[in-house]
């Protein structure tokens, strides 16, 4: 029986010339899921996937990837992933085709397999019409799809990308999570890094948040948020002051302000589940509600929660 946990990290360290750039590090990533290690930059993302894909040598801990040990079985691990680095080139005098073509061959897959694959990929990844495009005449996008591509040849167990949309535009970025999920429902494991919070969130099954060689937090992006209890409803009714009283003594609310349009109720608990009875109340009381709404924290909510800066300005 296959495991359940295809990646296994267990205290892993790592340190470059005394610097301790990944400090005591453990996480699973489960067969199937995707999962994204979100962190600003130098928090030691590049070199926590460098290290499971066997492009740095272990030092301290044990990693397992696919069922085996990265220091002992480093051929096997490499056979069983794919790879897309944030620097990978392609060269730039080969067409799409040829691009995959060579790939393939690297690889020894068989000439008839190694054509099916090549028109299924760039099918996945609408490189079709772009087969006898030279690379260089690629947009950005165009490439990182390409490279997704090539990183599939192989049929990989787990597909490791690094900042797959770094530096691309919001649409393109969105196009490139449609292929990621498309590759995923296809049932290759997805392992991520990414300092983009909307990514991790819209992407990802589950998350590690990583900084300075730390995680700080693991979970469902849902678990990361709700974990901090302080969703906040509004609510705008005919008598915000009778409301307010109405709410009194209610357990799971935490404070509530009245502001000239309604009140902003804050929640110490998952807010989803407290709207309808905090609803009722209010109804109950006889007052009419014109409008609801149900702010859930973010991300970046859930970064400042547990480092007390924000992960646009952290890392710089
Ligand atoms: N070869 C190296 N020699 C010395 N220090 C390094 C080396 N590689 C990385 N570091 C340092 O280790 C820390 C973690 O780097 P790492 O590249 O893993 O971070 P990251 O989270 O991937 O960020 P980025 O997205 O910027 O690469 C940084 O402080 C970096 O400067």
């Amino acid at each position: 029986m296959e495991e359940e946990n295809i990646i296994e990290v267990r205290d892993l360290e790592h340190v470059f010339d005394g610097f301790a750039a990944v400090r005591g590090i453990s996480f699973t990533v489960r067969r199937g899921e995707i999962f994204s290690f979100l962190g600003p930059n130098g928090a030691g993302k590049s070199t926590t996937i460098n290290i499971l894909t066997t492009l740095l040598p272990l030092q301290k801990g044990t990693v397992r990837v696919a069922g085996y040990d990265v220091a002992r079985e480093p051929s096997r691990v490499r056979e069983s992933i794919g790879i897309v680095f944030q620097d990978d080139v392609l060269d730039r005098d080969l067409t799409v085709w040829e691009t995959m073509e060579f790939h393939g061959r690297l690889y020894s897959i068989p000439r008839d397999e190694r054509r099916r694959r090549i028109d299924d990929l760039l099918r996945v990844v609408e490189l079709g019409p772009k087969r006898n495009e030279q690379t260089k005449n690629l947009s950005g996008g165009m490439k990182r799809r390409l490279q997704i591509a090539r990183g599939l040849m192989t049929r990989p167990k787990v597909l490791f990308l690094d900042e797959p949309t770094l530096g691309l535009d919001p649409q393109t970025r969105m196009r490139i999570w449609d292929y990621i999920r498309e590759v995923n429902r296809a049932g290759t494991t997805i392992f991520l890094t990414t300092h983009y919070m909307e990514e991790a969130d819209m992407l990802s099954d589950r998350i590690s948040i990583i900084d300075n060689g730390k995680i700080i937090a693991s979970g469902t992006p849902e678990e990361l948020k709700n974990a901090l209890g302080e969703d906040v409803v509004y609510l705008e009714t005919r008598d915000n002051a009778r409301a307010r009283e109405s709410l009194r003594g209610v357990k799971e609310i935490r404070s509530i302000k009245e502001s000239t349009r309604g009140l902003s109720i804050t929640i110490a608990a998952d807010g989803s589940h407290c709207l309808p009875g905090i609803v009722e109340r209010v109804r109950n009381a006889g007052i009419e509600i014109s409008s609801v709404n149900l702010k859930k924290p973010t991300m970046d909510d859930v970064f400042v929660h547990y480092t007390g800066r924000e992960l646009r300005d952290a890392g710089a």
